[in-house]
C-alpha cells in the first residue's frame, strides 16, 4: 500500500527532560524502525514531520543570538521553518538509512525541503492557534507575553506555549519533484513542519511568518500521491473522548458522524488533536477506500492491522 506517514513534532521530542539533539535522534532511531517494519512488508512510505517544539527552539536561539553578539541578523520565521526541516529530516534520513542498512535492504532516502502554498487572507493569520515551542506554567507565560509579546495558550493540559498563525495548505509547490522521487522507490521526506508557509504575490512567491500544521500538510500530500493511508504517529495510542478526565475512554473506530459530533463538544484540543482528527476526516471524504488512522509512534505496524490506533471511517 501507498502510505504517508505523519510524525509528531511533539512525538520526536517525547522526553520532558531531554530536548537535545541527541535525544531527538534516539527518537528518530526507534521511530526508524516501526518505519523500516512497514517497508519490509512491501509498503510505500512518504514521511511528514512536525516541527512545532523544534521551530520554536530555533526561533528563540535567533532571538537570544540577534541579543548577545549583535550581528543584526534576526533569522526570520520562514527561514526558521526551513533550519527546522533541515535538523529533523537529517536526522530521519540518517535514522531511516541505518535502518535500512541493517537489514540489507537497498533503498534511497532523502528530504526535500518544501514550500507549500498558503491564502494571504487565511483566517488563521488573525487567530494564531499553533503551539510552538517550550512549555510553561501559567506565571512563566505571563511574563513571556509581557516581556516579548508572546500570544500564550494553555496546550491539552500540558502547560502554556506560544502560539502562532497557522494557514491551511493549498498546494505544495515541489509536488512534481516530490512525485517523481516517490515513484523512483525513494523514501522521501518533505513538508516537513507542514512546509514552509509561501504565499503568491504577482509572479512570485513570498514566505510568511506561520507554521502550517503538519497534519493538513501530510492530508494534501497524501491526496496529491493518491495514498492508500494517512497515517497520523503521536504521542499517544489511540484517540479520546474525555481525554486526561476519570472517565477517558480510547477510540479504535470513529465514523464521520462521531467526528462531527466530538468536535462539537470540544473533545479535541485544538493545535493538538483537532488537526489530526479534521486531517483524517479530510482524507476519509477525498475518494473511496481512503483509510485514515491515529496511532502511536512506535505502533505503526499494529495501527496497519486494526491492533492499535484510532480508525477514521465513513
Ligand atoms: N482527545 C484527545 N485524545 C488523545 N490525545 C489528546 C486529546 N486531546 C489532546 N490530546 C493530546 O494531543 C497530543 C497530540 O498532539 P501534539 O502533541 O500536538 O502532536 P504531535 O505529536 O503531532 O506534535 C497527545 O499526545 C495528547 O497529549
Ligand atoms: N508543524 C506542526 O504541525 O508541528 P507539530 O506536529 O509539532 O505540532
Amino acid at each position: 500500500m501507498k502510505i504517508v506517514l505523519a510524525l509528531g513534532g511533539n512525538a520526536l521530542q517525547s522526553d520532558p527532560k531531554d530536548k537535545t539533539a541527541e535525544a531527538q535522534l534516539n527518537t528518530c532511531k526507534e521511530t526508524a524502525k516501526s518505519i523500516v517494519d512497514l517497508i519490509e512488508e512491501g509498503h510505500e512510505i512518504s514521511i511528514v514531520h512536525g516541527n512545532g517544539p523544534q521551530v520554536g527552539q530555533i526561533v528563540a536561539c535567533t532571538e537570544t543570538a540577534y541579543k548577545a553578539d549583535n550581528s543584526n541578523v534576526l533569522f526570520p520565521f520562514d527561514v526558521c521553518g526551513s533550519f527546522s526541516q533541515g535538523y529533523i529530516g537529517y536526522h530521519l534520513q540518517n535514522a531511516i538509512s541505518e535502518e535500512l542498512k541493517k537489514r540489507n535492504i537497498n533503498k534511497s532516502v532523502g528530504t526535500v525541503v518544501t514550500q507549500v502554498l498558503v491564502d494571504k487572507n487565511d483566517k488563521g493569520f488573525q487567530n494564531p492557534t499553533k503551539p510552538i515551542g517550550s512549555f510553561y506554567s501559567k506565571e512563566e507565560a505571563e511574563k513571556l507575553q509581557k516581556e516579548k509579546g508572546y500570544i500564550m495558550k494553555e496546550d491539552a493540559g500540558r502547560g502554556y506555549r506560544r502560539v502562532v498563525a497557522s494557514p491551511k495548505p493549498i498546494d505544495v509547490i515541489e509536488k512534481d519533484l516530490i512525485k517523481n522521487l516517490v515513484a523512483s522507490g525513494a523514501v522521501v521526506v518533505s513538508c516537513g513542519g507542514g512546509g514552509i508557509p509561501v504565499v503568491q504575490e504577482n509572479n512570485t512567491i513570498k514566505g510568511v511568518a506561520a507554521v502550517i500544521d503538519k497534519d493538513f500538510a501530510a492530508e494534501k500530500l497524501a491526496e496529491i500521491l493518491d495514498a492508500d493511508v494517512l497515517l497520523i504517529l503521536t504521542a499517544v495510542d489511540r484517540v479520546c473522548v474525555n481525554f486526561n478526565k476519570p472517565d477517558q475512554k480510547s477510540l479504535e473506530v470513529m465514523t464521520l458522524e462521531e467526528v462531527d459530533r466530538y468536535i462539537e463538544e470540544g473533545q479535541f484540543a485544538p493545535g493538538s488533536m483537532l488537526p489530526k482528527v479534521e486531517a483524517c476526516k479530510k482524507f476519509a471524504q477525498f475518494k473511496e477506500d481512503k483509510t485514515a488512522i491515529i496511532a502511536s509512534l512506535s505502533k505503526a505496524k499494529e495501527a496497519l492491522k486494526g491492533l492499535s490506533g484510532t480508525k477514521i471511517v465513513k
